[in-house]
């Protein structure tokens, strides 16, 4: 299956991509367009047929049975049992989704419109603040949105406590006030200890206050129960099947946040924008295909060229949540070393993902970028337009050096390009040739960037879904399954041990090194 990749992958480390642009309409060949946004992959070293190597592979795989499976709420999160449908919570067509024989839309819609009320009466006060207690995927997606979204807020503020690390909760209580604070539980399973730690240090923070916490807290949860058993009014709990991973709910009750800081409306236009990819993702043909092709160029880059990393870099302040965010949902779900059979795989699965806006981040890590040893492909995103109109000039800059970034990592400098400059700065002989050494940037690296008009509630919704659905392209012809994520337990279940070694309650291990370091914690009073 991979053989015809790995053939084309190998032709293609001597491809020099600036080369491949005396082709005039390679822009147009290696780039897509699709409502508002276009996706351009020209800067790559794909070629015509190393794409086509790479479709056939898609193709081999059986993305589009898979695809259809998923969205037909068939079980493909094969080692929980589970059906995978984060994609009907944002179902707006009327269109009924099965599972087991019975329609779950009817309740994914009365939940929603549970949430619109709640929100709706949120946002006409007394409340002014909203707490959001949740961690991994009950917090990254709304945490990135909400930011995302500023210039739409017209709620109430909303602040995000995540760490079981009291700084976090402490540093966001402080100077808040206890009487007009909403404070959000989510948590899926509600059992997670740094939530439920931290919910109940914000419970201890109200009732200290003389505030009853009891109306003042809400929960989202598929553990309704639970939630319950917390104390959490049944009217304020809004739960979700499990058919939603974690890391895949920002568009149901764990987007409640964004809802609230929003409106209901337009989280409604976010939810339609990704069902909008979700429809283009069905049926746009290969070639058209953004999600496909944006996996596509994944595979190519890290299990086809060996490139061990991939920066996302979005030219947007308000996106600077997003690779944390995409950290979780590409490293949690492609980060395997089975297969779906439970066989070793036999190559790579997902790469380190990481990142930083821009244009911060050239100020910081792009020396590796353009001149470290190691190639980084780099995925630029940039809206042609920010939200401050008597700021244009600024967001010109800001795009203007996005576009710029890719350009120079494609051409580079050569060494004739840094001895003129090093001439012209007074530099001769050897001195001239060590100078001008350091200089050269050997380009030829790639990227892509997908541009877009700008970031409304709309476009963040198309943008996450066109990620969730490239990670399932990669998941679904790596052979692994990107649903489950058992490599978080053992932590979990070894920070309990540890616990009570801190606590003097267990005999330290026989494992040297942390029984030295729990010794240390306890010598300094942990
Ligand atoms: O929503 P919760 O049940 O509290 O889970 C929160 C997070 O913790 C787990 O350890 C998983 O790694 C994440 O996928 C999940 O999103």
């Amino acid at each position: 299956m991979w053989s015809e990749v790995e053939e084309v992958a190998k032709a293609a480390r001597d491809i020099d991509i600036t080369g491949l642009f005396s082709d005039p309409t390679r822009a147009e060949t290696f780039s897509t367009r699709f409502d508002g946004m276009l996706f351009d992959y020209s800067k790559t070293a794909l070629t015509v047929p190393a794409r086509a190597a790479l479709l056939t592979l898609a193709q081999t795989a059986d993305v589009a049975a898979r695809r259809a499976a998923m969205f037909a709420g068939e079980a493909i999160n094969e080692t929980e049992a589970r059906p995978v449908l984060h994609t009907a919570l944002r179902n707006l067509s009327g269109q009924p989704v099965m599972v087991e024989g019975s329609d779950i839309m009817a309740e994914i819609t009365e939940t929603r419109a549970r949430m619109a009320r709640f929100a709706d009466t949120v946002r006409q006060g007394p409340i002014t603040d909203v707490v959001n207690i949740g961690i991994g995927g009950s917090h990254l997606g709304p945490e990135m949105a909400v930011r995302a979204l500023r210039p739409y807020h017209d709620g109430p503020r909303c602040h995000f406590v995540s760490n079981v690390d009291g700084a976090d909760i402490a540093d966001t209580l402080a100077g808040l006030n206890p009487a007009t604070t909403l404070v959000i539980v989510a948590s899926k399973t509600f059992t997670t200890i740094e939530t439920m730690t931290n919910a109940a240090t914000a419970q201890a923070w109200m009732t200290r206050a003389g505030v009853n916490p009891g109306p003042q807290f809400a929960a989202v949860s598929s553990a309704a129960a639970r939630a319950a058993d917390w104390g959490i009014d049944a009217s304020a709990v809004f739960g979700f099947g499990d058919y939603v991973g974690g890391r895949y709910s920002v568009w149901g009750p764990i987007g409640l946040p964004l809802m609230i800081a929003i409106g209901p409306d337009r989280f409604k236009d976010f939810l339609r924008g990704a069902e909008a990819m979700d429809q283009h993702f069905q049926t746009a043909t290969p070639l058209e295909n953004m999600p496909l092709l944006l996996g596509l160029i994944g595979l190519w880059h890290h299990q086809g060229l060996g490139h061990g990393t991939r920066a996302v870099l979005p030219y947007d302040q308000r996106l600077a949540r997003l690779p944390a965010y995409l950290q979780q949902l590409e490293m949690e779900s492609n980060g395997k070393r089975v297969s779906m059979s439970g066989a070793a795989l036999s190559r790579p699965s997902g790469p380190v993902v990481w990142g930083e806006p821009g244009t911060n981040g050239q100020h910081a890590f792009y020396q590796l970028i353009h001149q470290g040893t190691a190639v980084v492909p780099c995925e630029f995103l940039v809206a042609a337009t920010g939200h401050e109109p008597e700021l244009a000039h600024h967001h010109r800059l800001l795009v203007a050096n996005c576009l710029a970034q890719s350009k120079a990592l494609l051409r580079g400098r050569s060494l004739d390009e840094a001895r003129a400059l090093m001439r012209d700065a007074g530099y001769t002989g050897p001195e001239l040739e060590r100078q001008a050494a350091h200089r050269v940037f050997p380009g030829n690296r790639p990227s892509t960037t997908l541009i877009y008009d700008r970031l409304t509630p709309r476009r963040l919704g198309q943008i996450i879904a066109l990620y969730e659905h490239r990670v399932f392209v990669e998941g679904v012809i790596l052979g692994i399954n990107s649903f489950d994520q058992w490599g978080v337990e053992l932590g979990k279940v070894l920070a309990v041990d540890v616990d009570a070694m801190l606590t003097g309650d267990t005999n330290p291990t026989r494992d040297g090194s942390t029984a030295a370091l729990v010794a240390f914690a306890r010598a300094a009073g942990v």
